[in-house]
């Protein structure tokens, strides 16, 4: 089914993409959303190296996050925290914990996640009001920040958010602030520093290690809690913070078909995960009814974390 777009407002930019979608049927998708040109800052969205008042901070988070994420790392937390022991509640209330919480790593918000999940969610639903898989996936994809709190360990910032990336490979150079990745512990490693490392070709994105972060935790979440959202969901949440991959196209050959497929998704995602942050509050109580619908649809009352 193809839809025609209406003429775009001078200025603004509509892209047009005919994707298939869970269902099988087709669609042309993001019709209609408009990417504001700059942050609340005032700076273009993920620009790193602009002035403002959070660079400093922002390029020392990625120091920090590129030294300490190493194979040996990443395979501790997996299976620290894969056992999901910690901690049993429902998603609201991780939504709710995450009310207190900054990140450190994104230079385009400065406000509570929790604002940010419900501007995430509602910009997907008004664009695409019948898939209610993807306003959830939009509400918890960041719940996996949850890691910061005390009880979860209260991990630093560079083991919960940031941009992801595989690790026991070549660092590649569209990572962020790259340069640091020198003093990581695998860069000198023969194992690990060539374009395979320890891959090999089209073996999945499922087969690779990434750094350790919100993502992977929340997949783990979602999972092992045995959530009934499709493989589209679970990828998005999975890999929304892999932009060397989503964005720059990196690290392809690690991907199988399956991945290719999912990808679309991730792509469409990504636009309302970026560029939803802005100060406009949503009024939580108003559409709390609807997404605890959701919850309730697609997973048990009270998850395992
Ligand atoms: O700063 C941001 C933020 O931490 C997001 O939650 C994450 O998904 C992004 O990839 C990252 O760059
Ligand atoms: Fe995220
Ligand atoms: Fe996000």
């Amino acid at each position: 089914m193809a839809m025609v777009i209406e003429q775009a407002p001078v200025g603004l930019e509509v892209e047009e993409k005919k994707i298939s979608c869970v269902g099988e049927k087709e669609m042309v998708l993001d019709g209609g959303f408009f990417k504001p040109e700059t942050n609340s800052f005032g700076h273009t969205f993920r620009d790193y190296d602009a002035e403002s008042e959070r660079k400093k901070s922002v390029e020392e988070f990625y120091h920090a996050q590129h030294v300490h994420q190493s194979v040996e790392f990443v395979k501790k937390m997996r299976s620290e925290y894969g056992s999901l022991n910690r901690v049993v509640m429902s998603i609201w209330e991780s939504c709710e914990l995450l009310n207190e919480f900054v990140d450190e790593s994104d230079p385009d918000l400065d406000e509570p996640q929790i604002e940010h999940l419900l501007q995430t969610a509602e910009a997907i639903r008004k664009d695409y009001p019948n898939e209610d898989w993807l306003h959830l996936t939009g509400l918890i994809h960041d719940l996996g920040k949850v890691l910061l709190h005390p009880s979860f360990g209260q991990l630093p910032q560079w083991a919960v958010v940031g941009d992801t990336f595989p690790v026991g490979c070549a660092f590649d150079e569209s990572n962020v602030h790259h340069k640091y990745f020198e003093e990581n512990p695998d860069y000198n490693n023969p194992a690990y520093n060539t374009k395979f490392g320890i891959y090999s070709e089209g073996c999945g994105l499922d087969n690779v290690l990434m750094s350790w972060g919100h993502d992977d935790y929340m997949y783990l979440v979602a999972k092992e809690n045995k959530t009934t959202l499709p493989s589209a969901a679970l990828f998005i949440i999975r890999y929304h913070s892999f932009y060397p991959l989503h964005k720059s196209g990196a690290y392809t050959h690690l991907m199988n078909k399956e991945d290719k497929e999912n990808l679309k998704w991730l792509h469409i995602f990504n636009k309302y995960d970026l560029y939803s942050k802005s100060k406009v509050r949503i009024d939580v109580e108003k559409v709390k009814p609807y997404y605890l619908s959701l919850i309730e649809k697609y997973f048990p009352s009270k998850l395992k974390w």
